[in-house]
C-alpha cells in the first residue's frame, strides 16, 4: 500500500535529534519529502556540516519510515548553521552567524594551535570559517598558517582576510611588528582588536573563531564582554595548576554570562613517534573529572604529539596537513562537538547579554 505524506511526517516526529533532543520535524530539519509508493526520499538540514550525530539519525530516519511501510529510504544531508540569538543586530559583525572563543586559564597551554585546528576542521566538514587571532602580545597565527603577505582593502574601508587553509584569517601579526604592540596598554589593546573584528570584511561566516588572550586579564574580559559569542571553548593541559586556572577562567565567563560550551583537554597522552605507544607525561582524565565537576561539556582530548607542533611551526596545522592522522581525527571529533554545543546553545539561549555592541577604546 502506498505511503502517504502524514504518516510519513508523523513518523519523522518520532526521530529526535539526540543532540537537540527535539524532534526533526518541530526543528523545521526535515526537507524535500518525497513519497512514490512506498519509496521516501527526503533531506535532513542539520544545524552544522559538522553534526557529530549523523549514522545515529540516519539509522533512526530509516528505521522510523520502514515502520509505517517504507521500502525504501532515500536520505541526503543539508546543513543550515543557525545564529547564535541577537547576533542578527550586532553591529560589528553582521554576516557573522557564531563568534566561538577559544580561552584558556594561563599561557602555553596550546590554546592558539587548538583553535586554529578546530577551525581547519570545521571548515573542512564544510562550514564556513574565519579565525581572528586576539592574542596581540603574542600573535601566532602568521606562523602557525605560513602567511607573510598583508592584507590589503579592495574597498578603502575594510581589510579584507588573508585566506589559508580554507579559512579566512587575520592577526595584528600581520599588521605590524608584535614589539610595537608589546607597550600597548589594555584599552588600546580592546580597541584594536574591536576594529579588527569589525573593520575585517569577513563576509558571511558560519563560525568565526576568535583566540583570545591567554589568562582572566582585562584583554580578554572586555573583549568577551564586547562581543556577541555564542560560547567558549577552553583550554587546558591534565596539569593540575592549568586545571585550576581553567577553572578560575570558567568562572570568569560565568560571572558576564558568557556560555561556556565545554573544555578540551591539550597534551592529554604524549605519543611516541617511533612507537606510537601513548604516555600520559601530564597524567591523564583530569580534565574530563573537572569538567563533569563542573558541569561542563568534555569536548574531547588532543594528544601531545611532535606532528602537532611541527605543523603549526611549519604553517601547515596538522589538520590541514595531515587530514587522515590520528592526531586531526582527534581535531575533527572536538570540532563536532565543539558545532554541536553550539547548536544545542543557540536552540537554548532566549537572548545572550550584550553589555557593549560598540568597541570601547
Ligand atoms: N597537542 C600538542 N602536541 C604537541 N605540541 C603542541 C600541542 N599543542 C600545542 N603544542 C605546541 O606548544 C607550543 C605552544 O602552543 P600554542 O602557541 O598553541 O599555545 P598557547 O596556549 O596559545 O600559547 P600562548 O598562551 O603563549 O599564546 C607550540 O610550539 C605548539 O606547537
Amino acid at each position: 500500500m502506498a505511503l502517504d505524506p502524514k504518516t510519513a511526517l508523523e513518523a519523522l516526529k518520532k526521530v529526535q535529534d539526540p543532540e537537540l533532543r527535539r524532534d526533526l520535524v518541530t526543528l523545521g530539519m526535515v526537507k524535500d519529502l518525497k513519497i512514490e509508493g512506498t519509496a521516501v526520499s527526503l533531506q535532513v538540514e542539520l544545524t552544522t556540516p559538522a553534526c557529530p550525530l549523523k549514522d545515529t539519525i540516519a539509522k533512526d530516519v530509516e528505521a522510523a519510515l520502514r515502520q509505517v511501510g517504507a521500502t525504501r529510504v532515500e536520505l541526503s544531508w543539508g546543513a543550515r548553521v543557525r545564529s547564535a540569538p541577537g547576533v542578527a543586530e550586532a553591529a560589528l559583525t553582521p554576516g557573522v552567524k557564531n563568534i566561538v572563543l577559544v580561552g584558556a586559564g594561563k599561557g602555553g597551554v596550546g590554546k592558539s594551535t587548538v583553535a586554529l585546528n578546530l577551525a581547519v576542521s570545521l571548515a573542512r566538514m564544510g562550514a564556513q570559517v574565519g579565525i581572528l587571532d586576539a592574542d596581540i602580545y603574542g600573535p601566532s597565527l602568521p606562523v602557525m598558517t605560513g602567511t607573510t603577505s598583508r592584507p590589503n582593502s579592495k574597498d578603502g574601508k575594510r581589510l579584507e582576510p588573508i585566506v589559508a587553509h580554507g579559512l579566512k584569517t587575520m592577526s595584528i601579526g600581520y599588521l605590524i611588528d608584535p614589539d610595537q604592540a608589546l607597550v600597548w596598554r589594555g584599552p588600546m589593546v580592546t580597541g584594536a582588536l574591536l576594529q579588527l573584528l569589525r573593520d575585517v570584511n569577513w563576509g558571511e561566516l558560519d563560525y568565526l573563531v576568535l583566540d583570545l588572550p591567554p589568562g582572566t586579564g582585562d584583554v580578554p574580559l572586555t573583549l568577551a564582554q564586547n562581543v556577541r559569542a555564542a560560547g567558549v571553548v577552553l583550554v587546558s593541559t591534565p596539569q593540575d595548576v592549568a586545571l585550576a586556572d581553567v577553572i578560575r577562567a570558567k568562572l570568569m565567563f560565568d560571572k558576564v554570562s558568557i556560555p561556556v560550551l565545554g573544555i578540551v583537554e591539550n597534551m592529554s597522552t604524549f605519543v611516541c613517534p617511533h612507537c606510537r605507544q601513548e604516555t600520559a607525561i601530564f597524567d591523564h582524565g583530569g580534565v574530563r573529572a573537572a569538567a563533569d565537576k563542573l558541569g561542563m561539556r568534555f569536548l574531547g582530548e588532543i594528544p601531545l604529539d611532535l606532528a602537532v607542533r611541527e605543523g603549526g611551526d611549519q604553517g601547515v596545522p596538522i589538520a590541514a596537513g595531515q587530514p587522515d592522522g590520528p592526531q586531526a581525527k582527534a581535531f575533527f571529533a572536538a570540532a563536532q562537538q565543539v558545532a554541536g554545543a553550539i547548536s544545542v546553545q543557540n536552540l537554548k539561549a532566549p537572548k545572550l547579554p550584550v553589555l557593549g555592541a560598540q568597541p570601547r577604546a
